[in-house]
């Protein structure tokens, strides 16, 4: 049993690269090593868990959602179930999803103090799609920087360009990343010692690419302590727009860009104790808040109860205003913490104000690309092989551009076995694989990943495709 930190490898890779691929082969192959992998999807249904080969490792699976704000919390929640078994394990591997910035996930192995000390992240991997990074690289920052932070570059799909483009994209790729190991593949064939464990991690060189590599995102912007008694309190939030006098202190509102995401009328905020203001205690208290955020929301309206602890509350504001009753247990300090805007005003049980003892602002970007969404559609029934033929090439002739990546695993009728489909922007590959297991819900399961999707026309193009 060795005390060692566990090495973490990171893969990322634009959609479609081929991150399932080598994540397969790495789970069938026979290296008698005992690998954890943990996978995050961007998706609205998810498709993943029936791609990947089923195996004696374990799979965890994260949220859907942004990194920074729920998956964060359930990737330190998997960890954390990791740790207290670690000396089971040789590697973890976690696979991210194709639009995300590899950053954060690598973050966390630098700025928590017990991940520190637990996991070594090894190295980022970056698959790349040989035949369609070029377009990427020039739109998309999340794939510069997937190239840029590398460590292993894998360039994937050597089979689709020629020798002499490889040799041009393999200087392209050099001009982004100087360091990284760069090996050409076919289909992600290559030996795991190439992806796991290879020492390659160098943080001085992420914080060149990102100078702002240590500072983590977080899933709240401000956190304030009090020092409170029990009782009911009350905390405002925004200002009365009955109330003329307050116009004034707009001027202290936290200043939104025309471009800010927030909905004005909703406040996510959690209230958590913490035993000091000492930076141990301040840190378990954050990183409970963080936890908490990724879990489920209850939604809380004007004149409802905050309770303190792991509930994240989702306030309903009316006009941006609104007051709600805050429950405190015990006597003791407590931080709350909220997604925007700093509170108000926080009253005692006796109508009186106190005010914050401590405050913090903490870092919060949504850098990802909110042009892409995903539509997921789940329906069961079974398929005229011949219509969704028809279909999809139709799709990819007309909406192609738009479409990254589509995915799915259907029932075709005529057939016990599962056809999985895959569409790499016009690329398009679909083949019988396994039968349905009986205990298996035989339904159609399909994701398109891509900008301006049209969800009732995929939606009703699908469904015409079902035998009737
Ligand atoms: N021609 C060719 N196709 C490949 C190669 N590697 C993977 N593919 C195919 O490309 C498609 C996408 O591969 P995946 O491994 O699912 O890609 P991914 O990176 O996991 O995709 P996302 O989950 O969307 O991020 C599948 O149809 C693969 O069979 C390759 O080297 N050459």
């Amino acid at each position: 049993m060795s005390s060692s930190p566990i090495p973490v490898t990171v893969l990322t890779g634009f959609l479609g690269a081929g991150k399932t691929t080598l994540l397969n082969r790495i789970l069938t192959e026979q290296h008698g090593k005992k690998i954890a992998v943990i996978e995050n999807e961007f998706g609205e249904v998810g498709v993943d868990n029936q791609l990947v080969i089923q195996s004696d490792e374990e799979i965890f699976e994260m949220n859907n959602g942004c990194i920074c704000c729920t998956v964060r919390g359930d990737l330190l929640r998997i960890l954390g179930r990791l740790m207290k078994r670690k000396d089971r394990l040789d590697a973890i591997l976690i696979e991210t999803t194709g639009l995300a910035n590899p950053a954060p996930v690598a973050q966390t192995f630098f700025t928590d103090p017990e991940m520190k000390e637990q996991f070594r992240l090894d190295a980022i991997v970056t698959l790349v799609d040989a035949k369609h990074i070029l377009l990427h690289l020039d739109n998309s920052p999340e794939a510069k920087k997937q190239v840029g932070f590398a460590d292993v570059i894998i360039l994937n799909k050597t089979d689709l360009v020629s020798p002499a483009e490889l040799d041009a994209l393999e200087k392209r790729l050099r001009s982004i990343n100087a360091v990284a190991k760069i090996h050409r593949t076919a289909n992600a064939a290559l030996p795991i010692e190439k992806v796991l464990n290879v020492g390659g991690f160098n943080l001085d060189r992420a914080v060149e690419v990102d100078p702002q590599f240590l500072e983590m995102e977080y899933p709240f912007e401000w956190a304030g302590a009090y020092d409170l008694q029990p009782g009911l309190h009350e905390i405002e939030i925004g200002h009365d727009p009955a109330d003329a006098d307050h116009a004034h202190d707009h001027a202290h509102d936290h200043e939104c860009g025309e471009a800010c995401g927030h909905n004005h009328n909703e406040l996510d905020l959690v209230v958590m104790p913490v035993k000091s203001l000492d930076e141990k205690d301040l840190a378990a208290s954050i990183n409970a808040a963080v936890l908490t955020y990724s879990d489920w929301e209850k939604i809380t309206l004007p004149g409802e109860t905050v309770t303190t602890g792991g509930q994240l509350h989702r306030l309903k504001l009316k006009d941006e205003y609104g007051k709600f009753k805050v429950s405190i247990p015990a006597a003791g300090k407590y931080l709350i913490f909220t997604a925007h805007d700093v509170p108000t005003h926080y009253y005692l049980p006796d109508g009186t104000f106190t005010k914050y003892v401590w405050d913090k602002t903490f870092r919060h970007e949504h850098s990802h690309d909110e042009e892409v969404t995903s539509v997921g559609i789940s329906v069961p029934g079974d398929l005229d092989g011949k219509k969704l033929n028809e279909w999809i090439s139709e799709l990819l002739k007309t909406k192609g551009g738009d479409i990254f990546r589509m995915k799915g695993v259907l029932c075709v009728k005529g057939t016990n076995k599962r056809l999985v489909f895959q569409g790499v922007h016009m690329l398009f590959d679909a083949k019988f694989d396994r039968p349905w297991n009986a205990d298996e819900n035989r339904t159609n399961t399909l994701v398109f990943i891509g900008k301006n999707l049209d969800r009732p026309a995929l939606t009703e193009g699908f469904k015409a495709c079902l035998v009737n």
